[in-house]
């Protein structure tokens, strides 16, 4: 058994490290069979609420990623442990109620949803917590989860809005009934983790459904949480406050996020045939896939089953000729982590894609729209960015020859060396290094299915 405290991470550190460039260049057929790493969203939630049940919860599947990482140390520094016994996590639980004050500052390196959870979990708790974040996170916005928590009752000093920032909560929080102004799965689940303890029901209330694994998760912990879906689609989220949670065991899926740049790959690679397995398929994160559907992909579902759950499938890939579609601006929260990767689909496929309404890309761990445009534009792709949409124009081929600014963003880097694979010039990214936080093991297996990255 090894405790994740002696786990060490590339990104949380804050040291300065050398850049990692990488090369893709235009492979052959990407064809196998495949896993691909456990969900980063699913594995944040097991751990948050593992920490706060009462007893033992083993985890399966847990995607081993920097990301993930920070949030096991987090609740570790809270007072649950966390080790692993050869491929499951085991955490004792503290109960809801049970953490206690860390030694430390909680680092949550790159996450936006390692600490925006966190900072809902700590509401609950009368004691003064730190929290900071690498250079990325400390400049995305924590108000939107800080306005509500403090209208509970969470006290956050000198009015800071970004990390590193020092909170107080209360036993004392107000539930609330609180309708999301961003479509942020992240904001919903916050506010309903502080609502397990508060007295009575706190309810959020979006207008366009956005992941639903903390409901799911938190009924599967012994919760009470209802789900009301009215009739313009809008959903209200009511959890029971004063809630127990009993440890559980957990399955983590495949993760669609990290997916997606095999698909991309065996669509845009001559001859492909690659099956990914255990994908987890959320009718609130299979967005791209819909859209790759529309655009002419040949993918096929396979054996959907459930696991613990959530939906699971398996995918089988094989290349396909694509076509420009209108991406509408409801769908973007089932698949606002894809944009990158289908801008660079979009640059293969024929005639126009307009992704519209995709604001929230501005704050993610880069500006993704600006970012993944540069990106387009470095390897002669005609991109525009208008308003909240990206527009791109594809002419079925992509010249490359460029290098891609990454900006300390995962998701730039994977979709910008997917895109070199198929492009008729090498395609250079500036660095790597920040693939650890979400998807470790994608150049290796990349590699192992065909991909020349070097
Ligand atoms: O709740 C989650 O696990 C996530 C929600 C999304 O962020 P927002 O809530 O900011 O949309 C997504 O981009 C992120 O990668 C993971
Ligand atoms: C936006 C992402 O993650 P987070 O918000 O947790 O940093 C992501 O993984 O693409």
């Amino acid at each position: 058994m090894r405790s994740v405290k002696s786990y060490q991470t590339s990104s949380n550190s804050n040291l300065i490290s050398m850049p990692q460039p990488l090369t893709a260049r235009r492979s052959a057929a990407i064809s196998g069979r495949v896993k691909v790493p456990g969900d980063k969203s699913i594995s944040h939630r097991a751990l948050i609420l593992a920490g706060l049940a009462t007893g033992r919860t083993r985890i399966e599947g847990l995607l081993e990623a920097d990301d993930v990482l920070a949030t096991a140390r987090a609740v570790e520094a809270l007072g649950a442990s966390v080790v692993r016994d050869g491929d499951v996590f085991e955490v004792l639980g503290q109960g809801v109620g049970g953490l206690s004050a860390p030694d430390g500052v909680l680092d949550f390196g790159n996450s936006g949803t390692a600490s925006r959870l966190m900072l809902g979990v700590l509401a609950g708790y009368p004691m003064p917590v730190s929290l900071t974040g690498d250079a990325s996170l400390c400049r995305r916005p924590m108000s939107r989860v800080l306005k509500p928590l403090m209208e509970m009752g969470l006290l956050v000093e000198d009015d800071r809005e970004t990390l590193p920032l020092t909170v107080v909560g209360t036993q004392d929080l107000l539930p609330i009934v609180y309708e999301l102004p961003v479509p942020s799965a992240q904001v919903k689940s916050a506010i309903l983790l502080a609502g397990l303890h508060a007295p009575g029901r706190t309810t959020v209330i979006e207008p366009l459904p956005t992941r639903d694994h903390t409901e799911r998760m938190l009924r599967y912990f012994g919760a009470e949480v209802d789900v009301e879906t009215r009739a313009d689609g809008s959903r209200a989220v009511t959890v029971t406050g004063d809630a127990e949670l009993r440890g559980a065991h957990v399955i983590v899926p495949g993760d669609p996020s990290s997916a997606a740049f095999l698909v991309a790959a065996a669509l845009i690679c001559p001859g492909s045939d690659l099956t990914i397995e255990n994908v987890l398929l959320n009718p609130t994160r299979t967005g791209f896939f819909d859209t790759l559907q529309e655009m002419g992909a040949d993918i096929a579902v396979l054996d959907q089953r459930d696991a613990a759950g959530e939906p699971v499938g398996d995918l089988r890939i094989r290349s396909s000729a694509l076509r420009g579609v209108r991406v509408p601006p409801e769908r973007a929260p089932s698949m606002i982590d894809e944009y990158p990767v289908l801008a660079a689909l979009a640059a293969f496929a024929e005639g126009e894609t307009r992704m519209e309404g995709s604001a929230e890309l501005k704050v993610k761990e880069s500006d993704r729209l600006a970012a993944t445009a540069a990106g387009l534009a470095a390897c002669g792709v005609t991109a525009r960015i208008e308003g909240d949409d990206l527009i791109v124009t594809g002419t079925g081929a992509v010249r490359g020859g460029g290098t891609v600014a990454t900006e300390m963003d995962h998701r730039i880097a994977m979709a910008f060396l997917t895109l070199g694979l198929g492009a008729e010039e090498p395609v250079a990214v500036d660095d790597i290094a920040m693939i650890a936080t979400s998807f470790p093991a994608f150049v290796p297996l990349m590699t192992g299915l065909g991909a020349r990255l070097g």
